[in-house]
């Protein structure tokens, strides 16, 4: 009988395929995914180790075939994750330790789009478990609280979870001296786990070949985890699209072979004709990165593209997305085979000595390092109308107007912040503790277990910002970093969305049309520095704040190219200096740079919890105790304060015997009639006004008072909860920026983890009439709502456009009022107005008196006795009702504590702070007692009815 005829080769060669000791460029077109991953295996060790290597893959196409497996997406098949994982890898080598032309390649291959989709992917996700952790502390407050500090749980998850997913670090990322100079050894030939090994072999025609026994040691990362389902996609990957045939010649070009090289490394080395020109070191100082030819698969940004029929611009894939076979005649491919087998390099000095890096190598950080940006930007300062103003931007006088006089205070003329009440916190170090926040939404043993396959590696966005670290400093680059787009295959919204539901406020995402998925027409409309911004906040692993800090240093480089100027560092203005030295920069920071004061503002928003803003945020709090939030980056949406403010006119056009219906009670919840309260008690004035306070709601998400039905039921109620879940989020942030700037040792959550159910938490509908004709109004005694301070720790104030009055104390001076405009000067919206955060009398009594409680009031319009009606929006936030008001464990609370002992000052004035004082002692009350406390004062001047 005859023996079968075939056998199985070694089930993981390919007919042409990359080792230790030999590079083939068609290796990477191979189809069939072990052996695929073999040889990706084996370039991960060698663009480590060999410039040539990289050299020569941004020549042959290699870095762009690579991008396009990256490109493809990665599926749930563990195989498809791994080959994913090692492609990333290779270009990450590449790019981290190549020279600038190497480099420039990587970046014109089209590798931005692949990192802005895993940095957005990730920021998604973590996005969502924030909110969701956010609502489960609000519904279930008693889990948050006892647990302890979260954030000192963390690590040690983190550390368990770093053991299991670490390997692609470990292997090549994790110290910086690995990266500079030590030559990682060759990875032994990749042989396959067992389990995924037994599950290729089933069904297999032979069995008889036994599978070589595992490897001592596997440098690669096996799947440690798979991700989600793709929709398998022809063309998926437009390398194998063949309409760029023109390319061809330029390509074939590297495939020939050449002699052995004298330094004994007998890869042929590339030859300047083979070469791009933005890899020619002789003309690469003169001509762009992006040059214009038709080797370059991208032209620069302002041509860069075809027109799409839709009049987009079509991304044309490289040349070298094509297979190699494509480009490789056939005769040339035994001498290609041949000629490129190479042997290890001995040295490499360019691995050890890369110029560059010590460029970018993050620093530790510091607080010289943190960029800030004055409190100018977004603080409602106040000044007494006689003092000189100096508007900063301009450095001109300015007419005292109230207006200016709240942006201009926070800054002298040297654009110094003047002296602030307590200590300046900035001169500290960052402490160690801001780092324990790490992501406490990601490594949460709660985390959305069906999400946690889909989102990248915290690997792949270390890698992917420090490769963008490394990237990003080359100024003529910069256009691929400010306009770029996401790669739909990678990106994982959908799946995000069946997991956590539809975000809030947000349409439901349909299935994907066509052009969603075709990635050249994706418009290049996103700017990958706000992206990366996300990743310098405390609560990120330190290595990715460190690197997130590298990148955005680089787009405030300034470009010789360009006569060394600078760009607006609001990464939404991107407008060059004129001239060198043209745009003041912060003196704060002294590094970042602002065209104007309104790009100052602008760049600031909630979302950006960086250390520097918590640190801004919190001289604000100490200063004024008032500032602006602008609602980007929170839950609010202009529709949604809309129907809130239509909800309250609907209320208060009720008949009164209607509204009295809901009467307020002691638990401060319900309907407050006109003249009713007054706030400020030292005054025989009558306050024009009416309320409705709604409490927090409950479990079920239902009022816990009586509600008109109307508004208790249907949209309305929804409507409700949406904003009020706005609120407590949004507050949630502000108190997390607070825990950042006052480095709160115990976590920067420390004060958000003492905020929940039950609280005292209310939003207040409110309604200031206006007066009637005839009526006994008194322009100098009576007011809208009296002189006072809030209860509770922070304070919320929604307004509409063309409704000012508010008004407050400025700092030291309690006998002048100035207002505080609805929008501050040069706003970047009309009809939505920002949101007005003060801090109440809790957290200034918590916080020492170090955070202002600052006295405020409502008045009539000055310029007509009657004005048009007002109605304001105030949602004040309260603690857990039995929240200790222990002493928060901060440095600079303490040392402000000393300070007011060592200078004999008990309590805070009152009209200093608030009417809360401060906390001198460390009597813990709770954070009901305080309430009550604070409401009897007022309720005992109340006309009960
Ligand atoms: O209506 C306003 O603008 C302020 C209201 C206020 O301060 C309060 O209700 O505590
Ligand atoms: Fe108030």
């Amino acid at each position: 009988m005859r023996e079968v005829n075939f056998s199985i080769p070694n089930g993981n060669k390919a007919s042409v395929y990359i080792t230790a000791t030999l590079y083939d460029r068609r290796a990477l077109d191979c189809t069939s995914t072990l052996p695929l991953i073999n040889s990706l295996n084996h370039l991960a060790y060698l663009t480590t180790s060999s410039a040539r290597i990289r050299d020569i893959l941004t020549v042959d196409g290699g870095v762009e075939r690579l991008v396009c497996i990256l490109k493809e997406g990665r599926s749930r098949d563990e195989m498809h994750m791994w080959k994913w994982n090692l492609a990333f890898q290779c270009v990450v080598n590449i790019g981290v330790r190549g020279t600038e032309p190497v480099r420039t390649r990587v970046v014109e291959a089209d590798m931005v789009p692949v990192i802005a989709s895993i940095l957005h992917d990730y920021t998604l996700v973590v996005e969502r478990e924030r909110q969701k952790l956010d609502s489960d502390r609000q519904r279930n407050p008693a889990k948050t609280k006892t647990n302890g500090p979260r954030s000192a749980r963390l690590p040690r998850d983190l550390a368990q979870e770093q053991t299991i997913r670490g390997s692609f670090l470990e292997h090549q990322m994790t110290n910086s001296e690995a990266r500079q100079g030590r030559r990682q050894a060759p990875p032994p030939s990749l042989e396959l786990a067992q389990p995924f090994a037994d599950r290729l072999a089933a069904g297999e025609p032979s069995q008889t070949a036994p599978l070589p026994p595992p490897p001592p040691t596997v440098l690669t990362s096996p799947p440690e985890r798979t991700t989600f389902n793709r929709p398998v996609l022809q063309h998926q990957n437009r390398s194998h699209d063949s309409r760029d045939a023109f390319d061809r010649d330029a390509n074939a070009g590297p495939s020939t072979g050449v002699p052995n090289n004298a330094d004994g490394f007998s890869l042929r080395p590339v030859r300047d004709i083979d070469r791009l020109p933005s890899m020619v070191p002789p003309l690469n100082s003169a001509i762009p990165s992006n040059p214009e030819s038709p080797t370059t698969p991208s032209a620069p940004p302002t041509q860069r593209g075809m027109l799409s029929p839709a009049g987009r611009r079509l991304r044309r894939p490289s040349i070298r997305h094509q297979l190699s076979n494509d480009d490789v005649h056939m005769e040339d491919v035994d001498t290609i085979v041949e000629d490129t087998v190479v042997e290890q390099e001995a040295t490499d000095t360019r691995d050890r000595t890369d110029p560059d890096d010590g460029e970018v190598t993050p620093r530790a950080t510091t607080r010289d390092d943190e960029e800030r940006d004055p409190l100018s930007l977004t603080i409602p300062g106040t000044l007494p109308p006689n003092e000189d103003n100096v508007d900063i931007a301009q450095q001109t006088p300015t007419a005292a107007t109230a207006l200016e006089s709240l942006l201009t205070q926070a800054e002298n003329e040297d654009g110094n912040s003047p002296a602030v009440n307590g200590p300046q916190p900035t001169a500290s170090p960052l402490p160690p503790p801001l780092n324990t926040y790490s992501n406490f939404f990601l490594r949460n043993p709660q985390t959305n277990s069906a999400i946690v396959p889909l989102m990248p590696r915290d690997d792949d966005v270390l890698m992917g910002l420090q490769l963008l670290a490394y990237i990003s400093k080359y100024c003529d680059l910069r256009h691929y970093f400010q306009a770029t787009h996401l790669v739909p295959r990678l990106r994982i919204d959908r799946e995000v969305e069946k997991a956590y539901g539809p975000a809030p406020e947000a349409e439901p995402l349909g299935e994907p049309t066509e052009d969603e998925l075709e990635e050249y027409l994706q418009p290049d409309d996103v700017n990958i520095f706000p992206l990366v911004e996300k990743f310098t906040v405390p609560h990120h692993s330190k290595d990715m704040q460190s690197w997130a800090c590298v990148v955005m240093r680089n787009l405030c480089r300034k470009d010789d190219a360009r006569g060394g100027t600078r760009q607006c560092a609001n990464y939404k203005c991107g407008k060059w200096e004129d001239f060198p030295k043209q745009f003041a920069k912060c003196r704060r920071c002294k590094r970042t740079k602002y065209c104007s004061k309104e790009c100052q503002r602008d760049s600031w928003n909630l979302s950006d919890t960086s250390a520097d803003n918590g640190k801004r945020l919190v001289d604000a709090a100490i200063k004024y105790g008032f500032l602006y939030i602008s609602p980007e980056g929170t839950l609010f949406t202009e529709s949604l304060v809309q129907s809130q403010f239509d909800l309250s006119k609907q209320f208060f056009a009720q008949p009164i015997s209607e509204k009295e219906k809901y009467k307020i009670g002691t638990d401060n919840r319900g309907f407050t009639g006109m003249h009713n309260e007054i706030l400020d008690p030292s005054k025989d004035s009558k306050e024009f006004k009416e309320a409705f306070n709604m409490g927090e709601f409950n479990d079920d998400r239902m009022p816990q008072q009586n509600m008109p039905p109307w508004l208790a039921t249907g949209e309305n109620l929804e409507q409700l909860r949406n904003f009020e879940e706005a609120c407590r989020t949004t507050c949630n942030r502000v108190l997390d920026l607070i825990g950042i700037g006052l480095e709160v040792e115990d976590g920067v959550d420390w004060f958000s983890r003492r905020h929940g159910r039950p609280s005292g938490c209310t939003v207040r509908l409110l309604h200031y009439p206006s007066l009637p004709e005839g009526t006994d109004y008194s322009l100098d005694t009576d007011v809208r709502a009296g002189a006072h301070s809030d209860y509770g720790s922070i304070t919320l104030l929604l307004q509409r456009p063309s409704q000012p009055g508010l008004e407050i104390h400025p700092p030291g001076r309690s006998d002048i009022w100035s207002p505080v405009p609805v929008f501050p000067s040069g706003y970047h919206s009309t009809t939505f107005p920002p949101i007005l955060v003060n801090i109440g009398d809790l957290l200034s009594y918590w916080t020492s008196g170090l955070l202002r409680s600052t006295v405020h009031r409502v008045i009539f319009p000055h310029d007509t006795k009657a004005g048009e009606d007002r109605y304001s929006i105030a949602y004040f936030n309260h603690p857990l009702d039995d929240a200790e008001l222990v002493a928060v464990p901060s440095r600079i609370i303490r040392e402000h504590k000393e300070s007011l002992q060592r200078n004999g000052a008990g309590v805070e004035e009152e009209n200093e702070h608030g009417y809360g004082g401060g906390m001198t002692s460390e009597r813990a009350m709770t954070a009901k007692e305080h309430l009550m406390k604070r409401l009897g004062a007022t309720y005992k001047h109340r006309v009960e009815r």
